[in-house]
């Protein structure tokens, strides 16, 4: 399906977004994902015959939108923008019926078909209960869910919708982007919308376009077009790093290593999240490059010692650890469980604490005997990470006075 050709779209002469080719499949769900001002809303209101484009065409299951009459397109397209409506005291079935005028005769009224067709479009968007309710009134979750009712209720072939997840919740996010895949999957309707949740949009969405400077940058699967680095370099984000693999924004921590972190198979991901925020920098060593703990220290900057994955830790990773334990005050032991090939990193630990560093360890206590033998009452413990930072900060202001 071919829903723009050759397309500029913008406002009188000046032209926001050029070239646009958007191509989607029936049943798709396709979403415009750019930075503020990128021209996602020009493009969409151009879509739904808002807008006319400055140049190009736009069709509709074939037909060029301009050809279409007002009742037709009515049947074939339903728009959800995100300007709050204001529909006064009209309750929520008043305003799902609404969408039911395109195919109610001319004075409107609703036949028991029609009455079927609003209350299914309730059930599929979760909202039979609200249905007395007055919309004025409703959370703006409820009243999202009630505005796609009333597109549904159009029975229209493509729906266009303009940031549906703003102001939402993570849980009426999930639903809201649920509810569209259901729809394009169960009735094969065609869905465009804008969104500006990468997350959901690359998990949710099987056609994703990046807008960038005008243009159309990419137009795929998410997985043909977003790769390491593609999110960065899409919002110019400074100051943080987004991980396309684990969907996650990771702010800089400091660069020089004042900690020496020990960590491995998730273990390390808080306590470098928790040290970061509190201002530190850190090395973190040493860890597989299939550990979760690498892409999260690597996602904040951290330095990072690393192993081929599965492999035992070669001594001159060990040894380069060393001589940047050496160069720190703290150690930190995250508690990691201990193998064949990590067990330098826990020769590491007890080597921190020959040397007379502090060594804070989040290994339960109780236990600490047969992880340290006769270092044990060398280390401190805390049970968590926020512990550890308020150890340093204490340490810290004692040796200021
Ligand atoms: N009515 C208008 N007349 C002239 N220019 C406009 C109009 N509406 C938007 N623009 C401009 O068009 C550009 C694209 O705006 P648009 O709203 O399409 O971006 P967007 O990607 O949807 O942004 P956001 O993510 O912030 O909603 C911006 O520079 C904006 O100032």
């Amino acid at each position: 399906m071919i829903l723009a050709e050759k397309m500029d779209v913008g406002y009188e002469k000046t032209v926001v977004v050029e070239n646009v080719d958007l191509r989607g499949i029936k049943g798709q769900l396709i979403c415009l994902l750019g930075p503020n001002g990128a021209g996602k809303s020009t493009i969409l209101r151009t879509l739904s015959g808002l807008l006319a484009p400055v140049s190009g065409t736009v069709y509709i299951n074939g037909s060029d939108l301009k050809s279409i009459k007002k009742p037709e397109l009515a049947k074939k397209l339903a728009v959800v923008l995100t300007e709050q409506v204001s529909l006064g005291l009209l309750t929520v079935f008043e305003i799902a019926a609404m969408g039911r005028f395109p195919h109610t005769n001319l004075i409107g009224k609703l036949s028991d078909e029609d009455k079927g067709i609003i209350q299914e479009a309730l059930q599929a968007v979760n909202a039979v209960h609200l249905r007395d309710r007055y919309y004025a009134e409703l959370s703006d979750g409820e009243k999202q869910k009630v505005m796609i009712a009333r597109a549904l209720i159009q029975q229209p072939e493509l729906i266009v919708l303009d940031e549906p997840t703003s102001h939402l919740d993570v849980k009426h996010k999930v639903e809201v982007i649920s509810i569209l895949r259901r729809l394009c999957l169960e009735k094969g309707i065609t869905v465009v919308l804008s969104l500006h949740d990468i997350d959901l949009a690359i998990k949710g969405c099987e056609t994703i376009l990046l807008i960038q400077d005008g243009k159309i940058a990419a137009q795929g699967t998410p997985e043909e077009i977003i790769k390491a680095g593609t999110i960065q370099s899409l919002y110019e984000i400074e100051g943080a790093q987004y991980n396309e693999l684990l969907g996650s924004l990771e702010f800089f921590s400091r660069q020089y290593p004042e900690i020496f972190i020990a960590g491995g198979n998730g273990t390390g991901a808080g306590v470098y999240r928790a040290l970061s925020r509190a201002g530190y920098g850190m090395c973190c060593g040493v860890l597989h490059s299939n550990d979760i703990d690498i892409h999260i220290g690597k996602a904040l900057g951290c330095e990072i010692i690393e192993e081929e994955a599965f492999n035992a830790i070669h001594e001159d990773k060990y040894h380069q650890a060393r001589e940047i334990m050496k160069t720190v005050d703290y150690m930190i032991d995250t508690g990691f469980p201990v193998g064949s090939i990590n067990q330098r990193n826990m020769d590491l630990v007890i080597e921190a604490v020959k040397m007379g560093k502090t060594v804070f360890s989040l290994f339960p206590k109780e236990h600490a005997f047969k992880r340290y033998g006769e270092w044990t009452d060398k280390i401190r413990y805390c049970s968590k990470a926020a512990e550890v930072t308020k150890c340093i900060e204490d340490k810290k202001t004692m040796e200021r006075v």
